[in-house]
């Protein structure tokens, strides 16, 4: 399944296609139900969301806006650096929008916590988090997200919209990144 040039890159697969898929399906019809007769505006966070961001759009049976911002604390290491950056706002006003932010993974938290209150600073009727991925045991900060895809261990992770230095994006599984790649 792993390409045969990252063979070896990936100590575990944690999460298959399939698994992903079928998560992306039940988190649908929860959002679906709790926007029910209310506008939503899907809030993307570039990178790392860009796969979460096709496939639960696609997913969703009803009618969506989509825009995208790019942050960035991570550069090209595997430790948050804590300072948020915006490389690119939104396009949309949020004022009275009730917004759904789209994220690949809650690390440290630092990246939503300041998210969720930059956007909520905007006027929003609501903000809430959508997160494929989170690890408990690395939570810097505490991030409240409503949908939450996976709870996974504190190990680093790529793979569906998750990089190391730009690489492994593309996989459509999540995997652990072995040691031996960044160390
Ligand atoms: O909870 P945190 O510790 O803040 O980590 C989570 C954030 O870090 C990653 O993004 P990154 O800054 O690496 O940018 P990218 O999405 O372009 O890879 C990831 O996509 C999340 O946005
Ligand atoms: O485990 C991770 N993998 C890739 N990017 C990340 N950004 C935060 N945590 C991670
Ligand atoms: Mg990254």
């Amino acid at each position: 399944m792993e390409p045969a040039d990252i063979q070896g890159d990936l100590t575990e697969v944690l999460l298959s296609e399939a698994e992903i898929q079928v998560r992306i399906a039940e988190l649908c019809r929860e959002i679906e139900r709790d926007y029910q007769g209310r506008p939503l505006l899907l809030v993307g966070v570039l990178k790392g969301a860009v796969m979460v961001m096709a496939d639960l759009s696609r997913e969703l049976r009803r009618d969506v806006e989509i825009d995208w911002m790019a942050v960035s604390s991570y550069g090209a290491g595997t430790e948050s650096s804590g300072v948020v950056r915006i490389l690119k706002d939104l396009d949309t006003d949020l004022t009275d929008r009730h917004v759904l932010i789209v994220e690949d993974i809650v690390d440290s938290g630092l990246t939503l916590s300041w998210l969720r209150e930059n956007l909520s600073s905007r006027g929003a009727a609501s903000v809430e988090i959508c997160a494929l991925l989170r690890k408990p045991e690395a939570a810097k900060v505490d991030v409240d997200a409503r949908y939450v895809g996976f709870e996974i261990p504190n190990h680093f992770v790529v793979g569906y919209g998750l990089d190391y230095a730009e690489r492994y994006r593309n996989l459509r599984a999540v995997g652990i990144l072995s040691p031996h790649v960044y160390s």
